[in-house]
């Protein structure tokens, strides 16, 4: 039987000639192509010859520093994946490489059997669990060894073993996970910029925003644009567990580590294992569990409760808080180094009230989820004076909030338009704020338009005159609020005249508490 062809070219820089040895023949083994050079030059001259799937570099190199190549690649627009190799402690150094743009990083004295699983895994050939006890070889031992001639063989089999249909599985779930994140306000949009480029790596990044804002749907979306998109995607909510239970729940444990342990049980790492591990609520974690989380991120491999040796886990962790993580650092209630590590890449999700013209786009895909999850048809359409509303009120609890809102609105309003009065939000929580409907996400000349889920897929109006009524209702009014009800200024603003204003409103039953002075000008 022949043996397959080298899927995979990797370039190794490392100027220590043992070293690299040490690599080629492990890398080799794994059946994989293999060029390296010794110095920052001579890596880029390789480089600029020719692409590879990923370059594995020292980070201390006679003539400059691994992140020179991993900039030029960046300058380049180069699609090799890097991984970076620091001595020994310096975590400076590996964040460094992180943000610069490294899928991971290595530390020295290398272990072989992690180095083989970062490779792996860098190339998107993780297996989907790996075994509990490998026999480790330390990097010195290796060396000494009689150099064999690498008997080259075929890449371990992929996850994805049916190519074709499983990427195209895998570029589904891309695009759901980003498509269920709704919103194109510039905050949103680098959002999901920042999604994009995150998860081409393994740096941990913290997600920091206010409760309901969509922290977890980002890191989902983060997870499912990875690589690791076909490996599990373990979420946890770190303030709800008893603090006792911790350690157990998050490392798992062996039969009989403690009454009532009948089994074996794997924790959230174990469970993670080659996939993401989202940690919610980071910043509730006590201080002994914030020692323990970063003794298994340091060691990437975790000791069940009970158990005597370490298994290795390969885990990608994302966390959120909606605290202020720096402060609870100097208040010393979070770890600094746990912080330094989990920090490398922050991204803010901003609340709902700072991106307004979110706030129709959300409303309707929220709207239509809902009612299609009530079975309810047509999906009721929200008038522009309840989005307009809801654009005054501040949403505490972001989207979540009005989430739970419509669904109140929607059962109250048992008809086919939700209107402001369905709402139930109280004049005394709203805020004198107007906004134009292109501030709410509407498209300029749709001022006047009912906003409809499901925009122009929205069937059209069974009854046109109602329709356009509505419509008129709800402008009126909007200019009434403007103008604190006076209606020759608020008519004055639309190009109507007092008696023009006072016919529509008769028409349309609106009534307002107060007069103007001028009537019967
Ligand atoms: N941009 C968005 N588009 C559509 N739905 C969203 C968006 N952001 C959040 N949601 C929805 O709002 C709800 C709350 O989101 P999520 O749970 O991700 O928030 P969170 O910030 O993690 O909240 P918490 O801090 O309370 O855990 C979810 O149902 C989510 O699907």
């Amino acid at each position: 039987m022949s043996t397959a062809a080298p899927a995979f070219s990797l370039l190794v820089v490392d100027d220590e000639p043992d070293l690299r040895t040490l690599y080629e023949l492990t890398l080799l083994r794994e059946g994989y192509e293999l060029d390296t050079a010794g110095s920052v030059e001579d890596g880029l001259a390789r480089l600029k010859a020719r692409r590879y799937s990923a370059v594995i570099t020292d980070m201390r190199l006679p003539d400059g520093s691994g992140l020179d190549i991993l900039r030029w690649l960046e300058q380049q627009g180069r699609q090799e994946k890097t991984l970076v190799i620091t001595a020994y402690g310096s975590a400076e150094n590996a964040v460094e490489a992180l943000k610069a743009g490294a899928y991971d990083y290595l530390t020295k004295p290398v272990d072989l059997r992690q180095f083989r699983m970062v490779v792996a895994s860098a190339l998107g050939r993780m297996p989907a669990s790996l075994p509990s006890v490998v026999p480790s070889q330390l990097p010195s031992e290796a060396a000494t060894q009689e150099p064999t001639l690498p008997t080259p063989r075929a890449p371990a089999p992929l996850p994805r073993k049916a190519a074709p249909s499983a990427q195209a599985l895998a570029d589904t779930r891309a695009a759901t996970a980003l498509d269920r994140l709704v919103g194109d306000s510039l905050a949103m949009q680098q959002v999901r910029a920042l999604i994009e480029k995150v998860a081409r790596s393994m740096a941990p990044v913290l997600l920091h925003g206010e409760s309901g804002t969509g922290k977890e749907l980002v890191a989902r979306a983060i997870h499912d644009v990875s690589a690791r998109s076909a490996q599990p995607f373990i979420a946890v909510n770190c303030g709800a567990i008893p603090e006792q239970l911790l350690e157990a729940e998050f490392f798992g444990y062996r039969k009989g580590a403690f009454t009532g342990a009948s089994e074996d049980r794997e924790g959230f790492f174990q469970a993670a294992n080659g996939g993401t591990l989202f940690l919610d609520e980071i910043g509730d974690l006590p201080l002994a569990m914030q020692s323990k989380l970063l003794r298994a991120l340091q060691e990437r491999s975790v000791r069940p409760v009970g158990a005597v040796v370490e298994a290795p886990v390969n885990v990608r962790l994302l966390s959120a808080t909606h605290k202020d993580l720096a402060l609870e650092v100097g208040a010393g209630r979070f770890r600094q180094d746990l912080y330094y590590r989990l920090n490398v890449i922050q991204i803010r999700v901003p609340p709902l009230r700072e991106r307004i013209e979110d706030l129709r786009p959300i409303s309707e895909r929220v709207l239509t989820r809902i009612a299609q999850d009530a079975g309810v048809t047509p999906v009721p359409v929200l008038t522009a004076a309840a989005l307009a509303q809801l654009a005054r009120y501040a949403f505490p609890g972001n989207v979540r909030e009005l989430e739970n809102l419509l669904h109140r609105a929607l059962a109250l309003s048992g008809g086919e338009r939700i209107d402001a009065d369905d709402l139930g939000l109280p004049e005394s929580l709203l805020d004198d704020a107007e906004f134009t409907p292109s501030e709410l996400g509407g498209l300029p000349g749709e001022a006047n338009t009912v906003v409809a889920p499901g925009g122009a897929e929205q069937p059209l109006p069974s009854d046109l005159a109602a329709y356009l009524d509505e419509v008129e209702r709800g402008i009126l009014i909007r200019a009434l609020e403007q103008h604190r009800n006076n209606r020759t200024a608020a008519g004055a603003s639309m190009g109507l005249s007092l008696r023009q204003m006072r016919y529509r409103m008769a028409r349309l039953h609106i009534t307002v508490g107060e007069s103007d002075g001028s009537e019967g000008l």
